[in-house]
């Protein structure tokens, strides 16, 4: 097996709100960051992952199970770790209790691998859930998570809401997980300089509809940003242009296949004229998701 999930297809339909046969495969050993706009439909894309609502069409596979809403088949449960952005854990539950509930659900639940985690954290062991803060919560969520013989970490905005410092923790928390190239990290985010850092691949959704899935390396070397005159940026072949953004100084304008672009006749020309004549800036995935929204939205 490649592949940890494969998606085929999915299509759910909401009031005003479709997610539109999308397709996509997260590589086993690998990260896959998902983008998107608020409302883009991220949840509901993890959601019918975890079989946690009924879709109306295509399939879903999970370590190689079909996974169906509802299934009374849970055993693959366990090989999947899962964040949400909230705690859910019972709130007057002490810290140093959740072992007793964990055990019970998970066969595998390994206790020294979790205590190993709440130390690293520095989790206050005698709190109750309820007075931890919101990034306790979410470091006591992925410690359980990764306690037990999970093979799939699934996270849906797990690090929104986390200072700097512990978001830099957990991320790399994630990369060490994969270090071994038999496990995977599926999450979604809006910090796209989170998903930036982490992800080898980077899925954008944007309107129920995967505008982009792609290798992020790939991705930061073939987009980029150039930075020019109104007048310049008409004379861009309009095959490489992704999006534009104008304002009164400056026009900034995304393109595909920076290789491509260098051999253009505009950009030949251009760069004869004068050696400041126009920009060509590195494109971020924020940039990516900014432009390439902004371009489906006008
Ligand atoms: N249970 C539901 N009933 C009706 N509509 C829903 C339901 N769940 C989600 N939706 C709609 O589906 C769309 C996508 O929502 P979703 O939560 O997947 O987006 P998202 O990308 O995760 O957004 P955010 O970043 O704000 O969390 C939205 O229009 C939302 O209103």
């Amino acid at each position: 097996m490649e592949n940890a999930i494969i998606v085929k297809n999915l299509t759910k339909k909401y009031d005003g709100f479709q997610l539109d046969n999308v397709s996509f495969q997260i590589p086993i050993g690998s990260i896959v960051g998902l983008i998107g706009e608020n409302g883009a439909g991220k949840s509901t894309v993890i959601r019918s992952i975890l079989g946690l609502m009924p879709i109306d069409g295509g399939e879903v596979k999970v370590l190689g199970h079909n996974v169906k809403a509802g299934e009374k088949e849970s055993s693959w449960r366990e090989q999947i770790g899962v964040v949400f952005d909230e705690c859910n854990f019972p709130h007057g539950l002490k810290v140093k209790n959740i072992q007793s509930i964990m055990e019970k659900i998970y066969h595998t639940w390994d206790s020294d691998k979790f205590e190993v985690f709440l130390k690293r954290f520095e989790l206050p062991l005698n709190k109750k859930v309820k007075d931890l803060s919101k990034g306790m919560k979410m470091k006591l969520s992925i410690a359980a998570a990764l306690s037990h013989d999970s093979r799939v970490l699934i996270l849906d905005e797990a690090t929104s809401g986390l200072d700097p410092v512990v978001r830099n923790e957990i991320l790399d928390i994630f990369r060490e997980f994969i270090e071994d190239g038999a496990h995977s990290v599926f999450i979604s985010s809006h910090i796209t300089s989170d998903i930036e850092k982490i992800s080898d691949y980077i899925m954008l959704i944007h309107k129920g509809k995967l505008l982009l899935t792609e290798n992020k390396d790939e991705l930061l070397y073939n987009y980029a940003i150039v930075r020019c005159t109104k007048a310049q940026a008409e004379m861009i072949p309009e095959d490489m242009i992704v999006g534009i953004e104008k304002n009164a100084f400056e026009t900034s304008v995304l393109i595909k296949d920076k290789e491509r672009f260098k051999e253009s006749s505009f950009y030949k020309e251009e760069e004869q004229k004068g050696e400041n004549n126009f920009i060509l800036d590195r494109a971020s995935i924020e940039d990516l998701l900014l432009y390439i929204v902004k371009s489906k939205l006008s």
